[in-house]
């Protein structure tokens, strides 16, 4: 059998190695031509996969690695009778602690107390869902809209507009899919009369996808007005982003969110499991098979961390400074040009394990705020 599959892909010679021959190609351009000779193809979001790619090639196994589906012609793919499957969940974790790896920056530049603030969660599936349960859990105030959600189990008690969420939340975190059809679509959902009404002083987050903004209308409000505060992990146009927006955002990220190495090997787990039950062979890895140990196992949170916000941030920087992302970036974009620099980063990404994974050592008292943030808990007395 032959697997053609992103070079982004971590753990497919373990997996789908076993059962095949793999090779891997980059994923920005895959060609008919590359498939001529393929049973399987294995991407992530940068590749569009759609019946004319396949056409006359032998592929009849599509999977994604990512949660997202935009870049898939599931429809079509359907038709042409080609199985096509994804990850849901798979990374939703990762871009929780991106969120908040990001949010307590924005207020330790700030100055300013989490506590404070209202907090309004657009699209509450995997990672929303998640990310208003760790909110929540942390003491926090926040919104959710999800009209889909609303609609399908009736509530609207849970779930606020779109519009009263902007006008009652002074952190708009965006995770909605990229959707151009249908009753919500989400393509442009922020557009310019809403970018226009944000109260000055507001934050905005998008780790959905790019083009659920409209970018050339924030970008316009920045150079205007300059009085928001925005973390963009996604873009529109990527890699070939805005440049100068990206110079004038408050945390500039290359679609690194969901990057943590769980994340990223329980897509290629899922898809396994979802090939080998395709293909009727025995799946021979799992998860911890592939996975090794955190090198930071244990973190001691020590007394200086008084206040919850001191510790959420001492924790959650230890693991994952999204600085240390933004940074990098920057030098790369600088080095290589935009474009090369938003792929070139996102193939070295380095090594980023979850909240999740790791073990902080707390008092007693500190164990509840140590557990909601996502952290394991041990007591430090032990
Ligand atoms: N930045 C990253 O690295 C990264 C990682 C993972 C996912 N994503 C993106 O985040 C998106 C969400 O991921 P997920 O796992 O939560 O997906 P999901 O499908 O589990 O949840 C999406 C939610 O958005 C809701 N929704 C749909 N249309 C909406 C609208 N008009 N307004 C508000 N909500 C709406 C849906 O009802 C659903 O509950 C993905 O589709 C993907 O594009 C980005
Ligand atoms: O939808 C997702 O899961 C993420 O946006 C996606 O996985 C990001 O990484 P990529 O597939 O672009 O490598």
């Amino acid at each position: 059998m032959n697997i053609i599959a992103d070079q982004n892909m971590p753990g497919i010679e373990a997996t789908f190695g076993r059962h095949g021959h793999v090779t891997r190609v980059d994923g920005r351009h895959v060609s008919r031509d590359q498939l001529l000779h393929a049973d399987v193809l294995l991407v992530r979001s940068v590749t569009q996969v759609d019946p004319a790619l396949l056409e006359g090639t032998p592929v009849r196994f599509v999977g994604s690695a990512t949660i997202g589906t935009d870049h898939l012609d599931l429809e079509g793919l359907r038709a042409a009778g080609i199985p096509a499957v994804h990850a849901p969940g798979c990374n939703a974790e990762g871009v929780v602690d991106y969120v908040l790896s990001s949010l307590l920056l924005a207020c330790q530049r700030e100055q300013c107390q989490i506590s404070d603030k209202t907090i309004g969660v657009v699209g509450a599936g995997q990672v929303g869902g998640r990310l208003v349960a760790r909110l929540e859990a942390l003491g926090l105030s926040v919104l959710a809209c999800d009209p889909p959600r609303a609609e399908r189990e009736g509530d609207t008690e849970h779930f606020v507009t779109l519009d009263e969420l902007l006008a009652r939340c002074s952190v708009i975190c965006c995770h909605m899919p990229l959707v151009r059809d249908g009753a919500h679509p989400t393509h442009h959902l922020l557009g310019a009369a809403r970018i226009e009404a944000l109260s000055p002083g507001t934050w905005l987050l998008n780790a959905g996808r790019g083009s659920c903004i409209d970018t050339a209308a924030l970008g316009a409000r920045l150079e205007r007005a300059g009085d928001l505060t925005v973390m963009l992990d996604v873009w529109e146009n990527e890699p070939d982003i805005d440049d100068a927006l990206r110079q004038r955002v408050d945390l500039a990220t290359p679609h690194i969110a969901g990057y943590s190495l769980e994340g990223r090997l329980r897509g290629t787990m899922m898809l396994y499991e979802a090939f080998t039950e395709w293909a009727g062979v025995t799946a021979e890895v799992e998860l911890a098979d592939v996975l090794a140990p955190p090198v930071v196992a244990t973190l001691g949170v020590g007394q200086a961390e008084a206040s919850p916000q001191r510790l959420w941030q001492a924790l959650s920087h230890a693991i994952f400074d999204v600085r240390r992302d933004a940074d990098l970036f920057d030098r790369y974009c600088r080095r290589l040009g935009v474009a090369t620099g938003f792929d070139r980063y996102r193939k070295e990404y380095p090594e980023r394990r979850e909240f999740g994974s790791t073990v902080a050592y707390g008092s007693r008292e500190q164990a509840d705020s140590i557990r909601a943030l996502g952290f394991q808990w041990v007591d430090d007395s032990l």
